[in-house]
């Protein structure tokens, strides 16, 4: 890190004091006038600050040699054994030390204080190998998920994990237990039997191909399909396992955040022992269309787990929003900007597109070690082009596909046969899935033929490698590379994009990435994207890069360098966890904003003492049986005959004759419905919002005001007729005195698009000039003359009964209950003004 000069250095402190007195003084979500109000104020202002801390505090740290915490805090290339850049070692302690920015609002005296992390991911950043009976080997893990998260240095960070070994002896747990407490790793021991089942099965063999669009096990993994239910058994034991070890190291105002797949379901089992737990949970892979998840048979438990969390993070807007549409078309949720709402409870949905430690690639280029092999590689390679691949040999990174594109480019390029070579790195993972066995041969025979084909007796056009590099060797294999080639089929980011990137400053190489990669949308403009699919187009596309002019290939370079060093890990950990603590803090806002819950011992008692009581209930969705999930289950007809609840009927016909209590049930419904479920009891039904009133011994009556006009039904009916022929699956009901159109049971973006539409209509069109008011409901549009509102009712009904019933005593206690939307506002007020 290099010091700024005093000048810079002085402005920072300017800027210190007027951050300190914008920010500082008092909580740092309390209300006074110069504290941020809105979640994006609060955002811009805690980045602000990030970014201050990080311009303003290290190089004074520098300057006093502290750098406690921050091992790599002053990195020149010239100092310590390793040019000031960490191995892997010490990479591994950079992240489980270090600042922390997330809570500085928090202090008074603007030095930051450390959040403690607790990172939960099914595999730790190293995997144990045992020497002896207590003695172990720890090696760094392969996978971007570990990467990205070494990068992570600014917080007081723990990871809870899996080894990656079975240790079924005490000893042996013991041992490990104290060797990766070192570097701050603390184990979840799972055994063969379960890593089979969880990790080789349900994860692997199930979650993984489906969310990549791979499908559910077919053909010869059909068999598969019926260990499907042992398979979720184990895997939602093993996430137990992992929320035991979590709540045993857990603190009060630690943050928990959840990583990928594998823990799904551990958001729910974390608030289930502790609700005050800020939990996030962020997926790596890509999340599928709500069409693909339909298919899977745990789908809503799943989304209902994840849905637990206070924020859930993807890498795009894309598998946001595949996520937030599997919650409404799946489980029927509303789906918001925000996130997903259940019940008044929001889970935060946002996309969080991961990054590198860039700076850690740029300074290891430096490297002594890293300039030898750079050299070598030159060397062996000179005369010829060189192309990489690096990819954990799995299906989704599209290996055949891309060996097969390099084959079609020889076939079609004979002058290129002895000018390019394809270095393919394939680090092998999940050996024991047999998929993965299957893909392995299957490359091998690939390359083998290939090389067959166009090889010499001294060269070969393929070079591959069924193993892992170690980081400078990696480093060096980047740098060397013209022409990286991504064919993902599907990836969640893909960092090896990023890495490839990150250290190609001098040669200013070209990327060609596949457009179904994350990484896609953020290199995109400087990538040359593909789809893997079509060979072709590959070919075509190595032809176009290896023949790229200079001027070209350096402006698509600086723009992908340019997001790779601002878009770190550091900034994509440090944004999620700002984000959770603003959510929680948001929660707490909206738990203000809500009514607060029935005081039910208060209500009883003074129930018990009251002797002329009113009670008000609504009708559907508060004395009706619950239907299953809307939209999918076939369950519109069993709704559509509104019943009341079975359970409910002795109790009301107890409090239905108590000569002191008087039932009224006041619904949007029509008499007929109301007929048919309460003739027998004693009460008086009012129905149509209160615009017809009867005492169930008695006649109906209407309470409707004079001269209600009703001129606009039909061209209303024409209209609701028009929208429900071309929604599949809503409805309209025509009442006396409204027209609702509902379109709960239709898809459910479809059915929104069309009320928008509808609303548009209404408010522009022919009726615009009609006495109506058009009600917006949660999925249902209402049309009913000016008026009509339960509100507006409530005075003509009480009139009526007080003077039906000759009451005397005043009423001393009413309780209403009810599903009240924002249009019976009105009625709610009126009720609060009532004397109890
Ligand atoms: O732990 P393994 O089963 O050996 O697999 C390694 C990791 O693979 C996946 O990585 C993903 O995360 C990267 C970083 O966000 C992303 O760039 C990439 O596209 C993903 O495939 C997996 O999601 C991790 O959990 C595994 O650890
Ligand atoms: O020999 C190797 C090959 C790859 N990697 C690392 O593995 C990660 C791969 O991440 P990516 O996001 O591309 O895909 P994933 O394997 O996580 O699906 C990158 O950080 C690579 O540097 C490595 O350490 N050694």
């Amino acid at each position: 890190m290099k010091l700024k000069s005093s000048e810079e250095i002085c402005i920072s402190q300017n800027h210190l004091a007027q951050l300190q007195t914008k920010y500082m003084p008092g909580n740092r979500y309390s209300f006074n006038s110069s504290t941020p109000k809105t979640r994006l104020e609060r955002l811009l202002r805690e980045r602000e600050l990030r970014k201050f801390n990080q311009s303003f505090h290290l190089p004074n740290e520098a300057k006093d040699g502290n750098r406690e915490g921050d091992p790599f805090g002053n990195d020149s290339p010239n100092e310590g054994d390793n040019g000031g850049v960490p191995n892997e070692e010490e990479f591994l302690e950079g992240f489980t030390t270090g600042r922390t920015v997330g809570d500085a609002f928090e202090r008074q005296d603007a030095r930051p204080s450390k959040q403690r992390l607790l990172v939960v991911a099914n595999r730790l950043p190293v995997s144990a190998v045992r020497k002896g009976e207590d003695s172990w080997q720890l090696e760094i893990s392969v996978g971007g998920l570990v990467s990205a998260l070494l990068g992570v240095k600014e917080f007081e960070a723990r990871w809870i994990g899996w080894a990656g070994v079975n240790v079924p002896d005490e000893i042996g747990q013991k041992s490990l237990t104290k060797a990766l407490a070192e570097k701050r790793c603390i184990p979840v021991f799972l055994d063969e039997e379960i890593v089979h089942q969880y990790y080789n099965g349900y994860c692997n063999n199930m979650l993984w191909p489906l969310f990549h669009y791979l499908g559910l096990p077919q053909e010869d993994r059909l068999a598969t399909t019926r260990s499907f239910q042992s398979q979720f058994d184990a895997y939602k034991k093993a996430n137990q396992m992992f929320a035991d070890v979590v709540n045993e190291h857990y603190q009060n105002g630690d943050v928990v955040w959840c990583h990928d797949y594998h823990l799904m379901f551990l958001p729910k089992c974390l608030k289930e022992y502790n609700t005050e737990m800020k939990v996030g949970w962020f997926l790596h892979t890509p999340f599928p269309s709500s069409e693909i998840h339909r298919t899977l048979p745990s789908r809503s438990e799943l989304l209902r787990s994840v849905l637990a969390a206070d924020l859930v993070g993807f890498h795009t807007y894309d598998y946001a929003r595949h996520f937030v549409s599997a919650c409404t078309r799946i489980l029927g949720l509303e789906g918001t900007p925000e996130g997903v709402e259940d019940q008044g409870k929001l889970t935060r949905v946002a996309a969080f597109p991961i990054g590198i430690d860039s700076d850690r690639f740029v300074r290891a280029l430096e490297l002594p070690q890293v300039q030898n092999h750079i050299k070598e590689l030159k060397e062996r390679f000179a005369g010829r082009k060189v192309m990489l691949g690096v990819d954990r040999l799995d299906m989704i990174k599209g290996i055949p596909q891309k060996i097969l594109a390099f084959e079609k480019f020889l076939e079609e390029n004979p002058n290129w046969r002895d000018k390019v070579v394809l270095l393919q790195i394939a680090v092998p993972t999940r050996t024991d899935v047999p998929e993965y066995q299957k893909l392995t041969s299957q490359v091998h025979e690939i390359v083998g033929r290939i090389n067959g084909r166009f090889g010499t007796l001294t060269t070969v056009p393929i070079h591959h490698l069924d193993r892992s590099l170690d980081f400078h060797a990696l480093c060096a294999l980047y740098a060397v590379t013209d022409v990286a080639l991504v064919t993902s089929l599907r990836d969640g980011m893909n960092l090896v994009s990023y890495e490839f990137v990150a250290c190609q400053a001098s040669k200013k190489g070209v990327l060609i990435l596949s457009e179904f990669a994350g990484a896609a949308q953020s290199l995109g403009a400087g990538a040359i994207l593909v789809n893997p699919w079509n060979i072709t187009e590959v070919a075509a596309s190595i032809g176009y890069a290896l023949n790229m002019p200079a001027d070209e290939r350096e402006k698509r370079h600086w723009h992908n360098f340019m997001h790779v060093t601002t878009h770190t890990s550091q900034e994509w950990a440090m944004t999620f966890v700002s984000e959770l603590n603003d959510t929680i803090f948001e929660a707490q806002l909206r738990t203000r904003q809500v009514p607060p819950l029935l005081p039910t011992k208060d209500a009883i008692e003074r129930y018990l003492q009251s002797n002329n009581r009113l009670l008000i209930l609504g009708f559907n969705s508060t004395l009706t049986e619950s239907v299953d999930i809307p939209g999918r289950r076939g369950g519109q007809i069993k709704e559509m005959e509104l019943k009341l609840h079975p359970d409910l009927k002795e109790p009301l016909k107890k409090l239905c004759d108590d000569p002191k209590t008087t039932v009224i049930i006041l619904s949007g419904s029509d008499r007929g419905i109301l007929d048919d479920n309460f003739s027998e009891y004693n009460m008086w039904l009012a129905a149509e919002n209160g615009m017809f009133l009867r005492l169930t011994t008695g006649e109906w009556m209407t309470t409707m005001p004079d001269n209600l006009n009703m001129d606009w039904v039909d061209s209303v009916k024409h209209v609701f007729e028009y929208f429900t022929e071309r929604t599949p699956r809503s409805h309209f009901e025509l009442r006396e005195t409204s027209l609702v159109w509902n379109y709960k049971y239709a898809d459910i973006e479809f059915g929104r698009l069309q009320a928008r539409d509808m609303l548009q209509h209404l408010w522009t069109g022919p009726i615009s000039n009609a006495s109506v008011d058009v009600v917006q409901g949660g999925r249902s549009v209402e049309v009913r003359a000016v008026g009509v509102t339960k509100g507006a009712a409530i005075d003509r009904i009480l009139g009526e009964i007080v003077h039906n019933r000759g009451m005397k005593a005043p009423i001393d206690y009413v309780l209403c209950i009810g599903h009240f939307l924002g249009k019976n506002f009105l009625l709610n007020r009126q009720l609060q003004q009532e004397p109890r």
